[in-house]
C-alpha cells in the first residue's frame, strides 16, 4: 500500500506486505526510524531491523525480536502494533519517551523469512528456517537451538529432521549468524526480549539448565511487575520464571547466548493463547494481545534504562 494509514494492524500479513509496510513506516517516521539490512536468510531474501533513535551514538539500546519460528504469526503481528506503538507515544507517554531520549531500540519483525514465507505458501505450521545441506534429506534447522550456548545439549536435537535440530554447529544459520554479528559489533546492547506465541509466559534464562543466574532475584521481580502490567489490559494472565523451570530444558537459545554475553537483561515471551487456538490465533486477538504485551515490554525497558 502507499502508505501505513491504509494498513491493518488488526490483520495477518504476507512477508511482502511486511517488507512493504516496513518502507512506507520509514518514510513516514523519518526522524525516528531507519531500516538496517543486517544480512540475508539461506534462500537470499533481506534480513531486516528496525532502529528507533532520537540521537546520540551508539546510546545503550534494546533488541526484540520476533518470528523466530515462522508459524508464529501473533509475534510478527505484534511486532508490528509495537513499532506503530513506539513512534505514537514519543513524546506523548512520559515512560516511553524518557526511554527514547536515552536509549535506541532495534526491533527484528520478520527473524525468519524463508519459514514465514513458507507458512504463507506451503505449511501453514512449519517451524524452523529452510536451509539444507548436501545429503541431508530434511529440511531446516531450528533458530532457537542455534545459538551457540549450551549448543547440542539437552532440549535440542541432532537429527535434521527434528522440530529442534540444532544444526551441524553454532551459529551455522544465516539468520543467526546475522544477530550474533550485529549485536556483538554493536556492544551496548543492554536488554534482549525474543518473542515467541504459544503459552501465555514470561521466561529468562537459563533454558540449558536449572541452575539460577546470578541475577535471578532481579529478574524475577521485573518479570512479575511485567506480568502484573499484562493483567491490568485485559485480565490474561501470563505465568513467569526461567525457562527450564517453568517450560522445559532447552539448549542452544537465543536468551542464554544473550545473557552469556553480557546481556543482563534477556526474556523471552509466548505469547497468546494456551492451546485453544495455538499458532493459528484468530485475527480479533492481534491488537489485544499486542496491547498486553507493549505494557510488560515497556516495563522490562523502563527497568533496563533505570538500572
Ligand atoms: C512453542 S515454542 N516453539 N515457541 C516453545 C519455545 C520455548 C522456548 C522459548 C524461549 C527459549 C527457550 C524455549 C521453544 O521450544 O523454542
Ligand atoms: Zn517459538
Amino acid at each position: 500500500e502507499r502508505s501505513t494509514s491504509s494498513f491493518s494492524y488488526s490483520s495477518y500479513h504476507t512477508l511482502e506486505e511486511i517488507y512493504s509496510w516496513i518502507d512506507n513506516f520509514v518514510t513516514e517516521h523519518s526522524d525516528i526510524v531507519s531500516k538496517i539490512q543486517i544480512g540475508h536468510s539461506f534462500e537470499n531474501r533481506s534480513i531486516l531491523v528496525l532502529k528507533f533513535s532520537t540521537g546520540g551514538s551508539q546510546r545503550r539500546a534494546i533488541w526484540i525480536d520476533t518470528g523466530i519460528h515462522s508459524r508464529e504469526w501473533i509475534t510478527h503481528a505484534t511486532g508490528i502494533w509495537t513499532a506503530k506503538k513506539i513512534v505514537s507515544e514519543y513524546g506523548k507517554d512520559r515512560i516511553l519517551t524518557n526511554i527514547l531520549n536515552a536509549m535506541d531500540i532495534f526491533m527484528e519483525i520478520v527473524t525468519n523469512p524463508d519459514g514465514f514465507a513458507f507458512t504463507h505458501s506451503m505449511n501453514r505450521l512449519w517451524r524452523k528456517n529452510k536451509s539444507t545441506r548436501p545429503g541431508i534429506f530434511c529440511i531446516g534447522v531450528d533458530l532457537n537451538r542455534n545459538w551457540k550456548s549450551g549448543f547440542g545439549g539437552n532440549g535440542s536435537n541432532n537429527n535434521p529432521c527434528s522440530e529442534t535440530y540444532h544444526g551441524p554447529c553454532p551459529q551455522s544459520e544465516s539468520e543467526v549468524a546475522a544477530i550474533v554479528d550485529f549485536i556483538t559489533a554493536h556492544g551496548n546492547i543492554k536488554a534482549l526480549i525474543s518473542i515467541h506465541s504459544y503459552s501465555q509466559m514470561l521466561m529468562y534464562p537459563y533454558g540449558r539448565s536449572l541452575e539460577p543466574v546470578s541475577n535471578q532475584k532481579e529478574l524475577y521481580n521485573l518479570a512479575k511487575d511485567a506480568v502484573q502490567a499484562m493483567y491490568g489490559v485485559h485480565g490474561i494472565e501470563y505465568i513467569y520464571g526461567s525457562i527450564s523451570t517453568t517450560l522445559y530444558v532447552a539448549s542452544g537459545i537465543t536468551v542464554d547466548w544473550a545473557y552469556d554475553s553480557g546481556i543482563k537483561y534477556s526474556f523471552s515471551f509466548e505469547l497468546r493463547d494456551t492451546g485453544r487456538y495455538g499458532f493459528l490465533l484468530p485475527a480479533s486477538q492481534i491488537v489485544p494481545t499486542a496491547q498486553e504485551t507493549w505494557m510488560a515490554i515497556r516495563t522490562i525497558m523502563e527497568h533496563t534504562q533505570n538500572h
